[in-house]
């Protein structure tokens, strides 16, 4: 166990710190929280007194130096999904100094994460982890610029690192990187790294509620409440306790009636710190996030707690990033961002309807609104709508926080987010269906994306899997589906779940996962495109000229970090250098370098003889996204090639406006694409 901090001394169990006393928490008739703000207001208001004591940001506060910042040196993150793995890696490899434990109760998903097959895939995500949950090998860098940007294997600078020595094993130029010990872990002993954290960040599902009161768009709190039960059980006195999940606002003031109920007299300090990370550039959004929000209460008690975390993220963030609010604005704002990015998305979207009918474009709508810099050009992009497991739940639950205030027209307004993208959606199918003579029966129609945005296999409230739904309805031949970040064996799985069994191919039914999109084409009427992977962009250069075997996404050269700026190069400086040395390397290095430039990284263990995941491997011929295995972006379609597979007359519908529409009809395609039909 680490020893207590001085602020768990001065909260220390039987002590209340800053005066607050329990009451039970409100539950829903299915035993779920309701976390109505009305029912919260029913309680006490401890601490909405504090927090409307003081509305100003913290920040001051925050950065104060003479405010006492307790050490953290044990992390435990609740939930090793798709924010706390990546979040809980990232702060481990910042902060070599930290523990950080990540607890889940689903066996199978820990599991992985401490295999060569992590649950999930991020682009960077395994460079991360290697270092962070493996602990790395000492390494000798060159800590200057290279003069040409073609290295091979022979310029990797670990391997001069003989010959020329200086004392201390030091060579001229040269850098020596020392050994680093793990300080990542994954563990189901949810209550043990509980009750060995200083700080506990709560990064659980919250989806919306599908029965009880609020069944549709409250939040269901289910697990969100197990968790604080058991830290209200097990946390050390004085623990921070950090929501990371996205919560209903008012959610803190209930944690801290959950832990006053279990464990009267003893303090902790609860704060509101939401995750905007994005699916498929969560490393990038981790490492440089525009803002850290951390919502605390506004006491000293508070404000240090809010330090103790904010000390954490200041190990590789600017200190002008990290923002303070009360607990309630920080809950809100992450409601409030999710609500704000969708409603553009909804808004878009409406217009591209209003384009359709019109003949104006849509794209150029959106960059003549978009170079105003009060609107601004990001998530402007018109199509089928958001998908993902967050912009409709969070949008929901602010339509429901907005009922439960006897707010109807505020409600009403965010719903009509939720009804534009189901109008967007729906009226895509529509088209396809009245473009195929308004049957689908004994057709082929073959789906282009399965996750719900590019570059990831997240496939959570994929608008494909509704799509497909919809199309099955009318009786098709067969629906292909190919996604080229998706694992076939796992995309089947799912359709199999959520679909049901009986609409697989191999069960009768229509559907059929492919791995490879020409085979997917193969006598196909119709392709729809649902997710807007660079791999099916068609180029304006005929794909005949060679363009279709271009690299999808060009890249530019990262910069050589060298000469670091410290002596002791940092892990983002290690972490830039590789990128580095991997982007410049001739096509003639050899993997193991490409890897692993720096010789750094230590052998990831085998997996037990019985691992599911490389049974799955070897019987489906994939071989996943584990730790050495990345998905790389593939070549761009040769459209061409597709056209020779189709049937006549070649229909292609773009439901993310990836495709120039001109380009694909001189190639013979009939193209429909949402708002881009320009007649005119
Ligand atoms: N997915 C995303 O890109 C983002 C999600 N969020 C928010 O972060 C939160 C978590 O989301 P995800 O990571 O996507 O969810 P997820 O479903 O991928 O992961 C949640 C994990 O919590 C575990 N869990 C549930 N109850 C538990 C319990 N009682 N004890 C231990 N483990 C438990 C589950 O087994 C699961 O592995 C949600 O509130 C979400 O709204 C915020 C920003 C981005
Ligand atoms: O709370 C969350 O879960 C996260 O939700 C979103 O991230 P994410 O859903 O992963 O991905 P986005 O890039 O926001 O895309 C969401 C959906 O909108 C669609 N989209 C996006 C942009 C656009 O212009 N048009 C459009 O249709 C995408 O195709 C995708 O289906 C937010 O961008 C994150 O900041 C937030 O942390």
């Amino acid at each position: 166990m680490v020893p207590l901090t001085p602020s768990v001394v001065d909260s220390e169990e039987g002590v209340i710190v800053d005066g607050y006393s329990g009451y039970s928490a409100p539950t829903t008739p299915d035993g779920s929280m309701c976390f109505s703000p009305i029912s919260a207001e029913d309680g006490s208001a401890n601490l909405t007194a504090k927090v409307r004591s003081n509305g100003r940001s913290l920040t001051s506060a925050l950065f104060n130096t003479t405010t006492r910042t307790p050490p953290v040196r044990n992390i435990c993150c609740v939930g090793a999904g798709y924010v706390g793995g990546p979040t809980a890696a990232v702060v481990a490899f910042q902060n070599p100094h930290i523990r950080v434990t990540v607890v889940d109760r689903d066996e199978t998903r820990i599991r992985r994460w401490n295999s060569q097959h992590p649950p999930i895939y991020e682009p960077g995500l395994n460079d991360i982890l290697r270092v962070a949950r493996d602990g790395a090998k000492e390494c000798v860098v060159l800590n200057k610029s290279e003069e040409t940007n073609t290295l091979d294997s022979d310029d990797a600078p670990n391997s001069s690192s003989d010959g020329d020595s200086e004392r201390n094993g030091h060579v001229r130029g040269t850098t020596t990187v020392g050994t680093r010990q793990p300080n990542l872990f994954f563990s189901t002993d949810v209550a043990r790294c509980i009750g060995e954290a200083d700080v506990v960040l709560v990064a659980v599902n919250t989806p919306t509620k599908t029965r009880g009161a609020g069944a549709g768009s409250a939040t269901d709190m289910t697990a969100f409440e197990a968790v604080t039960a058991v830290v209200a059980q097990y946390a050390r006195p004085g623990a921070i306790i950090v929501e990371k999940s996205t919560v209903p606002c008012r959610t803190a003031q209930l944690v801290q009636d959950t832990l006053a109920l279990h464990r009267p007299n003893v303090h902790f300090e609860v704060l509101s710190n939401p995750e905007f990370l994005a699916a498929g550039t969560a490393i990038k959004d981790l490492l440089s996030p525009d803002r850290i929000l951390i919502g605390s209460s506004s006491t000293p008690a508070g404000h240090r707690a809010a330090a103790a975390l904010a000390s954490v993220y200041a190990s590789w963030i600017p200190q002008s990033r990290i923002i303070t609010t009360n607990v309630f604005s920080s809950e809100l704002a992450k409601l409030v961002a999710n609500s704000m990015l969708a409603q553009r998305i909804s808004s878009i979207n409406s217009i591209a309807a209003v384009c359709d009918a019109t003949g104006a474009d849509v794209d150029e709508v959106a960059s003549a609104i978009g170079s105003d810099p009060r609107i601004g050009s990001k998530f402007l992009k018109a199509g089928i709508g958001f998908g993902g497991s967050c912009f409709k739940k969070d949008v929901l639950s602010l339509v429901y926080l907005a009922e439960t205030l006897i707010l109807p027209e505020v409600a009403e307004y965010w719903r009509a987010v939720i009804m534009m993208n189901e109008y967007a959606r729906n009226r895509f199918v529509s088209r396809v269906v009245r473009c195929l003579n308004n049957t689908l029966v004994g057709k082929k129609v073959t789906v282009f994306g399965y996750a719900f945005k590019k570059d990831t296999n997240d496939t959570r409230e994929s608008p494909a899997l509704d799509i497909i739904r919809t199309l099955s309805e009318e009786g098709p031949r067969e629906i292909a589906i190919y996604d080229p970040c998706c694992i076939p064996a796992q995309m089947t799985d799912e359709i199999s779940r959520f679909v049901g069994p009986g609409f697989l191919k191999v069960n009768g039914g229509p559907v059929s996962v492919y791995g490879d999109a020409y085979a997917a084409c193969e006598g196909s009427d119709a392709v729809m495109i649902t997710t807007e992977f660079d791999e099916f962009k068609n180029t304006v250069t005929s794909p005949a000229s060679g363009a279709a075997s271009a690299p999808a996404r060009p890249k530019a050269l990262p910069v050589d970090p060298r000469p670091f700026e410290q002596d002791e190069p940092s892990e983002n400086d290690l972490l830039a250098l590789q990128t580095f040395l991997q982007r410049s390397a001739t096509a003639s290095a050899p993997k193991s370098f490409l890897s692993d430039p720096l010789n750094r990284f230590n052998l990831v263990p085998d997996c037990d003889g019985d691992c599911p995941d490389c049974h799955l491997e070897k019987a489906t011929g994939t071989t996943g996204y584990g730790a050495n295995e990345a998905y790389v972006p593939k070549a761009r379609l040769d459209w061409r090639k597709i056209y020779g597979h189709m049937r006549r007359p070649h229909w292609v519908f773009d439901g993310r406006g990836v495709l120039d529409i001109t380009e694909m009809e001189r190639l013979g395609f009939r193209v429909e694409s949402v708002g881009r039909q320009s007649r005119f």
